[in-house]
């Protein structure tokens, strides 16, 4: 799988060093959650390089210079419950600006198909452009759902974010929604007989929660 107009892998060397990490069945609760999070900020730094500038006049102790800032564009952040909830803090040390939304979504064992439980989203959501978090993009049905939801309250913008994809799910999730930019540290190999991905990591929301 490549780098297309709507898929961005980032295979930045620090991402992939904490990924391997990440995906290590040794690796502990503690050292997982905080893996998690500093996978966040390093994608977040990436998916948030199309943000807009503006110019402005600075003081320097020398001289009056023309220099940059953010124009304005509000972010929010909606991670999928609970596995999302990892990616948060994370995502808040570079934009500690941005609102938090969730949305509640477990997936069902027998029929994989994500089962809505939860949804609260900022009230301004309108003026905002929106990054959806989950860690793990199977099947796709969850970040299918959870992006559809978003898309009811009408946000700018909603770019998808997570650290694992399989092919399957970044297949449906492109294909069900075109205008939503994916980010994604690796694209693992396929899915197995139970939803989940090979190799990658297990169930991201019990190895952060430690509810194995
Ligand atoms: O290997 C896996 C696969 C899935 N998850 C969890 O499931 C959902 C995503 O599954 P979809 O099939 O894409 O709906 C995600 O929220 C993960 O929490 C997982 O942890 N590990
Ligand atoms: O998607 P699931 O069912 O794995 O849910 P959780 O993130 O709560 O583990
Ligand atoms: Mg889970």
């Amino acid at each position: 799988m490549e780098n297309n107009e709507q898929i961005f892998i980032m295979n930045h060397p620090l991402i992939q060093h904490k990924l391997s990490f990440l995906r290590d069945k040794n690796t502990g609760t503690k050292e997982f959650r905080e893996l998690v999070s500093e996978i966040a900020t390093l994608m977040c730094y990436e998916a948030t390089r199309d943000l807009p500038l503006m110019d402005v006049q600075t003081e320097t102790p020398m001289c009056t210079a023309t220099t940059k800032v953010i124009a304005g564009r509000k972010l929010a952040f909606v991670p999928i419950l609970r596995a999302g909830l990892g990616m948060v803090d994370g995502m808040l040390q570079l934009v500690p600006s941005a609102k938090v939304g969730h949305i509640g979504l477990y997936r069902d064992h027998d029929t994989l198909q994500p089962v809505e439980y939860y949804n609260k989203l900022p009230s301004d959501i309108e003026e905002r452009d929106v990054i959806v978090l989950d860690p793990m993009l199977a099947t796709g049905g969850s970040a299918m759902d959870a992006i559809t939801i978003v898309k009811r309250s009408r946000p700018r913008s909603i770019k998808f974010l997570c650290i694992i994809a399989a092919p399957e799910g970044l297949k449906a999730l492109s294909e069900a929604h075109p205008d939503v930019h994916i980010y994604c540290a690796a694209v693992d190999e396929k899915l197995n007989e139970h939803g989940y991905i090979l190799p990658g990591l297990g169930d991201a929301g019990d190895r952060i929660f430690g509810t194995m």
